[in-house]
């Protein structure tokens, strides 16, 4: 009960409900798995890598310190995404009983030499902390540079978020936002209601106040509430068919009708970290009644 570290996991159980538990893989500090009143929040794909030989196709990947592939700047020679979700983290054990909660690090020690040099060898401390309590997961991350320059860097939670059937769900609260559309390549304000799938969607909503509430409604019932701090962009993503059938891993196939990834983060520029300086952000997932908020 509580906290159990295994070989390449860590498992919480929440003292006062056996039914609400996290599973976090060492592997990219992956959240593989949560369970709240017993049932299940995110969507992992069934061909998702779990050995490190690749990152972990579902959960909550984390991306750092560069979100997509960039052509030119410090950033340019990394793979997409970054390293964070390529790394295994040190598991830093567990800071509160209830409601329980573990800590991750990574620095530039665990990361692979190969993938380090790619990004200068700047030197930095990242500490994921995740909170289980009975019906919210929260994941905050704490930036350090420890370098005597300063550098700059993206973060996002890649959260895949489970649903039943993604023709029932719209994503809701984002009219009046400027989104950048990776598959158009152009940017424009959102004018529908709300967000809905019946194609491949891959947009980058910028700038969101924190105070707005992103909800995953799926016939009329908020399925998934996502509260953010300091974390101003929102991706939404959903492959559909002909994107899910290009990744290996991406298994069942049918799988883009059971997720939705709602990616906080702060990609729409490189946020500036001066030597010394810290940055914190998180994102609370949790349920909540419908909440239509406007502009
Ligand atoms: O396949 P990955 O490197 O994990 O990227 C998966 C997806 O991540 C984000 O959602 C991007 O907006 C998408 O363009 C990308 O396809």
């Amino acid at each position: 009960m509580g906290v159990e570290e295994l070989e390449d996991q860590v498992i919480l159980t929440h003292p006062e409900d056996p039914t609400s538990q996290v599973k976090i893989l060492k592997f990219g500090a992956n959240v593989l798995s949560w369970t709240s009143a017993g049932k299940e929040q995110l969507w992992l794909s069934e061909g998702a890598k779990l050995d490190g030989s690749k990152a972990v196709r579902g959960g909550i990947p984390l991306v750092f310190p560069v979100f997509g592939k960039k052509d030119s700047g410090p950033t340019a020679n990394l793979p997409q995404h970054g390293f964070a979700r390529n790394s295994t983290w040190e598991f830093l054990g567990q800071t509160k009983e209830n409601p329980p909660t573990v800590q991750f690090g990574l620095g530039p020690e665990n990361v692979s030499e190969e993938l380090i040099s790619k990004w200068a060898g700047n030197d930095f401390t990242l500490i994921l902390t995740v909170e289980l309590t009975k019906e919210s997961l929260k994941t905050t991350i704490d930036i350090e540079n420890n370098d005597d320059h300063s550098w700059e860097f993206n973060w996002l939670f890649h959260t895949y978020l489970r649903i039943n059937d993604i023709e029932d769900v719209l994503v809701s609260n984002l009219p009046g936002e400027i989104c950048y559309d990776q598959l158009l390549g152009q940017t424009y304000e959102e004018k529908l209601p709300v967000v809905q799938f019946n194609e491949e969607v891959d947009r980058i909503y910028q700038n969101i106040k924190d105070d707005k509430l992103i909800q995953v409604v799926e016939l009329g019932k908020p399925q998934h509430t996502l509260k953010r701090e300091n974390l101003p962009d929102v991706v939404v993503w959903n492959p559909w068919i002909k994107k899910s059938e290009g990744m290996g891993d991406f298994q069942p196939k049918s799988g883009y009708q059971k997720m939705v990834c709602i990616e906080p983060g702060h990609v729409h520029d490189f946020q500036v970290l001066e030597p010394g300086e810290k940055w914190t952000a998180s994102q609370l997932l949790y349920k909540d009644e419908l909440k239509y908020q406007a502009v």
